[in-house]
């Protein structure tokens, strides 16, 4: 994906954080405590599964940190921004 295409998409979810020379796109949620965060950790894996599409996770007390990148291409794919807009929706619907 070009550089172009990259800030086309991110412009659709201006919270993700574009790294790693915009090989992976990244955002952290917050959260009331560890169990709350637990939880959408549980809400990520499950969409995960359903869509077939795996970011990488990492939480801890109040927050979770998920970073996506499609593993086949070491890069950024349309995929990413699809997951990427999926957990937004999830975090605003509660
Ligand atoms: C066969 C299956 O679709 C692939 O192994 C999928 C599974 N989940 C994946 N997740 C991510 N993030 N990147 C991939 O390339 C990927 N590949």
């Amino acid at each position: 994906m070009s550089s172009a295409e990259v800030e086309t998409f991110r412009t659709k979810v201006p919270e993700w954080t574009v790294a790693d020379s915009s090989s992976r796109i990244e955002r952290t949620f917050r959260f009331r405590n560890f169990a709350e965060a637990f939880a959408f950790v549980q809400k990520v894996a499950e969409l995960a599964e359903s869509e077939g599409h795996h970011p990488d996770v990492s939480f801890g007390w109040g927050y979770v940190t998920v970073s996506l990148q499609t593993k086949k291409i070491k890069g950024l794919h349309e995929n990413d921004f699809i997951i990427a807009a999926k957990l937004d929706e999830i975090t605003k619907s509660g």
